[in-house]
């Protein structure tokens, strides 16, 4: 990527100065991705970094189809290089011969994804989208390579479209910066601009009837849940670290000190004072660096329309890097409903847990709640994969709980945190997993002490 971000600089496919817009804007950047096409090396990595986000699409498309016209050699290329079928949309209809908007070879219900080159308001990808879905096509999702933050994503999604972008401008512009290709100077005010813009824009969602991208599969196991037993198994390890630091510093070096002891890192973006996508991707890179997993502890508590919104955009884009997020029951199924479309969207697996007990002392949380959390689970299964709780609630186990309030050296805070020792979590409640956060983050040596309660963990739990 960083190799193609220094090609369409310059190549000249993205200019800094003073740029008027077609709305009449000043704009810093601007980005003309044709110019792509007399550069064949240039043309071919942008093919093989969109064939790379294709992987996350393996099965779920039969056809791609490229926006015309920029997009249209990418998609090309792709084709060759990929060995994909391809269709092509006509921009204008002709009024003689076949009158065809779709050539190419497709049947009804062909699933086809959408390759584009730039998307600001997603009109252009929107327009085509229409036209396929006319001929009966089914699309739901759109690879970009760049997104120019500026509302496109959002209103996308709205209308039942995914989509992942090979760069975001943000990570284009920080990519420059960090080749000295960009003054810092120009960097925030180019930030700035993205930021300005991306307020302006006038995102709107559908207040219901969100449409369904994939079909949900009754299904008796979940990919999610499969992957975290994996690593526990392979890492020995049934431990959580809250990484509860308010910096992507602290963050990034928690992260890779208790890496190798811990099988999924929970975090809460929201406190990460300076989070940019660099957070989130350099967090990805440790945890597959590491091999852990990445759980947002955003206890998603809205109605649908608005934790689709929360979980995949904003400024932590939760859907976009998370493995495990979690959520509140009390707004009912349709928050689940939510959630489980935008992943689907999102292209990416990931897994809920419903908080259906809680740590602190006083909390509102009773046995009926508790109970209500089980059935809902059950029924969200395998999308939802188990709860944050105190005890063991499914007896099957197949609904796997992660215990928060584990510490060895303490009872509690002043806050009505209650702590409770690994022993007593995983031998007389029953829970499968320990999420500890001071007692580890808090610690001098927090890799000695993430290792001494990954290893005593195990061993109660394993003789
Ligand atoms: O009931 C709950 C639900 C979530 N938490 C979260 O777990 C960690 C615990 O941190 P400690 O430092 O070990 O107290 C923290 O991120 C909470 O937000 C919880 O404690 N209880």
């Amino acid at each position: 990527m960083e190799q193609l971000a220094k090609d369409l600089f310059e190549i000249g496919a993205v200019k800094f100065g003073t740029f008027k817009l077609k709305s009449g804007i000043a704009s810093p950047f601007y980005v003309d991705l044709r110019v792509a096409v007399s550069y064949p090396r240039v043309l071919r990595s942008i093919a093989a970094l969109y064939l790379e986000c294709l992987q996350d699409f393996s099965g779920a498309f039969d056809v791609i189809c490229g926006v015309p016209y920029t997009a249209l050699p990418f998609a090309t290329a792709m084709a060759v290089q990929g060995d994909l079928p391809m269709v092509m949309c006509r921009k204008e209809v002709k009024d003689h011969g076949t009158r065809r908007v779709v050539e190419g070879a497709f049947t009804q219900g062909s699933r086809c994804l959408i390759i584009e080159d730039v998307v600001t308001s997603g009109s252009s990808i929107l327009e085509v989208v229409g036209a396929l879905r006319a001929e009966g096509l089914k699309v739901d999702h759109a690879i970009v390579l760049l997104d120019r933050e500026q509302g496109g994503c959002e209103a996308l999604l709205g209308q039942g479209i995914g989509l992942r972008s090979v760069f975001r401008i943000s990570d284009l512009v920080g990519t420059l910066r960090n080749l000295n290709l960009l003054e810092p100077g120009k960097v925030d005010m180019i930030l700035d601009f993205i930021r300005t813009a991306r307020a302006a824009s006038d995102v709107k969602r559908p207040e219901t009837n969100v449409p369904s991208a994939l079909p949900v599969a009754a299904s008796s196991s979940s990919p999610v849940r499969d992957q975290l037993y994996s690593i526990a198994e392979k890492k020995r390890s049934i431990l959580c670290v809250a990484a509860d630091v308010q910096s992507t510093k602290e963050l990034l070096g928690i992260a890779d000190a208790v890496g190798p002891h811990i099988c999924v890192l929970k975090l809460h973006a929201d406190i990460i004072q300076d989070w940019t996508t660099d957070t989130s991707r350099r967090l990805r890179e440790l945890a597959d660096k590491h091999s852990f997993m990445l759980f947002e502890d955003r206890k998603f508590a809205d109605i649908g329309n608005t934790v689709v919104a929360q979980f995949s955009a904003g400024v932590h884009r939760i859907s976009s890097w998370a493995d495990i997020v979690n959520a509140h029951a009390i707004p009912g199924p349709g928050l689940i409903e939510g959630l489980r479309h935008a992943c689907a969207i999102s292209g990416r697996m990931i897994g809920l847990l419903l908080v259906a007990q809680m740590s602190s002392k006083g909390n509102l949380i009773d046995e009926r709640y508790t109970a209500t959390c089980l059935r809902m689970a059950r029924e969200a299964f395998p999308f939802c994969i188990g709860f944050i709780a105190q005890e063991r609630l499914d007896p099957t186990g197949k609904l796997f709980v992660m215990a928060p309030g584990v510490q060895l050296d303490s009872k509690g805070d002043q806050l009505g945190q209650q702590y409770n020792s690994p022993q007593y979590l995983l031998k007389r409640k029953g829970v499968d997993f320990l999420i500890v956060g001071r007692g580890i983050y808090g610690s001098e040596e927090p890799a000695k002490a993430a290792q001494m309660y990954k290893e005593l963990s195990w061993s109660v739990l394993h003789g």
